[in-house]
């Protein structure tokens, strides 16, 4: 299972943070978060993929954000429809990846999920709160049982330590959850996150296995 760290701010945190080698790390390109980035991101190991969050934001924006930041994915976290992905799709690189986030909560239709499949590389469920994103709550994952697509996803929203024994029962059902995607709860500030407990969470996501 991969791990995504999002909403990184700070240089130095950001070099200290990409030590530990996740597998993608996320910055937010949206200017209303407490998250925003806006500086240079500094060099980081290879392995890591670079991706850009946005929401609701025009094409010209996320592509002169993929240019000037050389990202590997590009995370959609509004209301993007399924011919909005289509078309930046058709505009980007084949080899950047592209993720459909989806706010779910009880009331949640996986239907709407149909037609994104064949224009997305991978879904992300996260929490339905206030923000579109960095709520810091998580949602019931048992909604989940409902999924019936194999497209993988990546499992979010308020995932801090105390998860890793539910993460542990979910990753052995069928679903395809290829990532488990954090922020907030390892956070010291918005966007400065500490990189002891998110070593910790990584050496127990690899003592599960999966
Ligand atoms: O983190 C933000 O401030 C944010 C704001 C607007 C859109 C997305 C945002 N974060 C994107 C992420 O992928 C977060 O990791 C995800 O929402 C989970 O955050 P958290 O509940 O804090 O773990």
């Amino acid at each position: 299972m991969k791990l995504k760290i999002c909403g990184m701010k700070y240089p130095d945190n950001i070099t200290e943070v990409g030590s530990l080698l996740p597998d993608y790390m996320g910055f937010i390109f949206w200017e209303k978060s407490a998250r925003y980035f806006d500086g240079i991101i500094p060099d980081l190991p290879k392995s890591i993929k670079k991706v850009g969050v946005f929401v609701n934001q025009s094409q010209e924006e996320i592509l002169s954000k993929i240019s000037k930041y050389d990202l590997q994915a590009i995370q959609l976290h509004g209301h993007e429809s399924v011919e909005f992905c289509q078309e930046l799709k058709s505009k980007i690189d084949t080899k950047i990846e592209l993720i459909k986030v989806f706010s779910a909560d009880e009331n949640f239709d996986f239907e709407v999920l149909k037609p994104y499949e064949s224009v997305c590389d991978y879904f992300l469920f996260d929490t339905k709160g206030k923000l579109p994103g960095g709520n810091g709550t998580t949602f019931d994952w048992k909604i989940l049982n409902k999924y019936n697509s194999i497209k993988p996803f990546f499992l979010s929203g308020g995932i801090g330590l105390e998860e890793v024994e539910t993460i542990k029962e979910i990753s052995i059902t069928n679903l395809p959850i290829y990532a488990i995607d954090v922020n907030s709860k390892f956070e010291i500030e918005p966007g400065l996150k500490d990189k002891n407990i998110l070593y910790s969470f990584k050496q127990n996501l690899a003592t599960l296995n999966i």
